[in-house]
């Protein structure tokens, strides 16, 4: 058979999810010849496996919904996964899509070798190589988890069935997210997490309110331990040994360990490029691709899950964006200070920067205070007459010396969406002065935000009279 020869393109994007698809359209658009590179469904995991559906779930256990309801609901915000609109998309900002696996192949010109389906291959050469693979979930080393039915959050939330019983291992975002729409739409649910706290690395009291909001669902929450050993219970579903001594009958369990990046084959280092000890591919801060010596390897950038840097849909667009506007000949640089980290529990949590901890491994000399939601006018508007029974509540994090915002923690109704305000004082670098002065609306949430920055205000102006006398 006569090889075909390579197809020359100004630029290749392998992996259409949200980070390699948003940088697929806006290079289009500034008039390049781009071929996207898709193995799977246009639109990767957010529209269809994870973001979206998980946000249906949670809001139909949330609205009391029955599962069989919240299935169809799901189905319906997920288009039946059916990727038609993301490719009539495509075809609109004049992307070529090729359906098949991409890996780069050693040598210059940049070349992306696609296994087409039917057993053909293409061989794409180009002058740049946006790498936007994504992630898969990674199995903890559980012995004889192969041997009892488990799920992903992908098949989670795929799923037409219920369990009776669901033990969840891990208590990041995903085990919390999942946990509650799965309790609220009734299965009996145990969330295990090995750390001290759910939500690790965001601050105590974050992660307690996370436990007190889940046990509130009905949600089992055993932390401090970690799942050693399963086997199968002999009716189709799973015993799980911890190592506290105790054990956990379940008829399926969610594997919700984390996630790690989809560069196996994907031929990074072939290409000169390299990969972190997480297996995550190594970018600056204009997301091109470093080599093991950390120089720019001409023409190669990565974007998305794929990076480690930052997994969250929110953070491929923004690296696309900045991608896109250095390709346009503008320079801008990503900034990861003030990507929000919700979870869209009910109440949810908002964080934003670095906890307090964080900010004092980092150098600062650190001062922050907490406000809970209970004592604000808007709590006894809610039928309770009691503000303490309204649960969370928002701690500012700030350089003691500066008064510089460096992170927030909101915790509590609404914290999603007023939280937001608190992303903006970081990014913008914006000091407490400024936010004590700011005016919010009266009988809001967000109205939680002035006693605590009024009070880092007032400590601040002390230090600094005490410091002048
Ligand atoms: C349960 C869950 C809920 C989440 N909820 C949120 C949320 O609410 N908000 C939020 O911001 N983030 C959320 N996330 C994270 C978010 O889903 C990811 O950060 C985001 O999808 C990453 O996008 P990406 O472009 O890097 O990769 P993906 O979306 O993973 O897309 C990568 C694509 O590349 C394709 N691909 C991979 N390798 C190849 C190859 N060699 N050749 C061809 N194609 C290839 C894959 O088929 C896939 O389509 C959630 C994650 C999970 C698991
Ligand atoms: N609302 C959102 O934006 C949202 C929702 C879901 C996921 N995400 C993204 O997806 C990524 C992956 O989420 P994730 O929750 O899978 O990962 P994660 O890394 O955030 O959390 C995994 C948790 O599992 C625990 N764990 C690991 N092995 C364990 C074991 N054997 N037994 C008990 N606990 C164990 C870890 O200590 C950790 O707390 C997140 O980092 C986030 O960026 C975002």
């Amino acid at each position: 058979m006569t090889p075909v020869p390579p197809r020359t393109v100004d630029v290749v994007v392998i992996g259409s999810g949200s980070g390699g698809k948003m940088a697929a359209q806006e290079l289009a658009r500034q008039g390049r010849r781009v071929a996207l590179v898709e193995d799977t469904r246009v639109g990767g995991f957010c529209p269809y496996l994870s973001c979206v559906p998980a946000k249906s779930m949670l809001l139909s256990a949330h609205a009391g919904i029955p599962f069989d309801e919240a299935v169809r609901v799901r189905e319906e915000a997920v288009a039946g996964r059916d990727d038609a609109g993301a490719v009539e998309g495509l075809g609109a900002d004049g992307v070529q899509l090729v359906r098949g696996r991409g890996r780069l192949l050693p040598g210059r010109p940049l070349t992306v070798e696609v296994d087409l389906p039917g057993g053909r291959a293409e061989r794409l050469r180009s002058g740049t190589v946006v790498l936007a693979a994504g992630s898969t979930p990674v199995r903890p080393p559980v012995d004889g988890l192969d041997d009892v039915p488990t799920w992903t959050s992908e098949d989670a939330l795929s799923a037409t069935e219920r369990p009776g019983r669901l033990l969840v291992l891990g208590g990041g975002s995903v085990g919390c997210e999942l946990s509650q729409a799965y309790a609220g739409l009734g299965s009996e649910v145990v969330l295990v997490e090995r750390d001290e706290q759910l939500l690790p690395g965001e601050a105590r009291w974050v992660g307690d309110f996370m436990a007190g909001t889940l046990r509130g669902s009905g949600v089992e929450v055993r932390t401090g331990v970690t799942a050693r050993r399963a086997e199968p219970d002999g009716r189709g579903g799973a015993v799980v040994h911890l190592d506290d001594g105790g054990e956990v009958r379940a008829d399926r369990v969610l594997v919700a360990g984390g996630r790690s990046p989809r560069t196996q084959n994907l031929g990074v280092e072939a290409a000169g490029g390299s990969l972190d000890d997480s297996g995550a591919v190594r970018i600056d801060s204009r997301c091109r691709v470093l080599s093991p010596q950390g120089r720019p390897v001409p023409g190669l950038y990565a974007v998305g899950d794929v990076t480690g840097v930052s997994t969250y849909t929110h953070s491929a667009n923004m690296q696309a964006r900045v991608l896109a506007e250095n390709a346009a000949g503008r320079d801008r640089e990503t900034d990861y200070a003030a990507v929000p980290r919700a979870v869209y529990t009910a109440p949810p949590v908002f964080c934003v920067g670095m906890t307090a901890a964080q900010a004092r491994r980092a150098g600062h000399d650190v001062d922050s205070e907490m406000f809970p939601l209970g004592q604000l006018e808007r709590a006894n508007l809610i039928g309770i007459g009691c503000g303490d029974e309204v649960p969370g509540g928002v701690e500012v994090v700030v350089d003691a010396t500066t008064g510089v915002v460096l992170g927030a923690a909101c915790a509590g109704r609404e914290a999603d969406s007023w939280g937001a305000e608190l992303a903006l004082a970081v990014r913008a670098r914006l000091d407490v002065d400024l936010l004590e002065e700011h005016v919010r609306g009266f009988l809001t949430w967000s109205e939680a935000v002035y006693p605590a920055v009024a009070e880092l205000r007032r400590r601040r102006l002390e230090r600094a009279q005490r410091a002048a006398a």
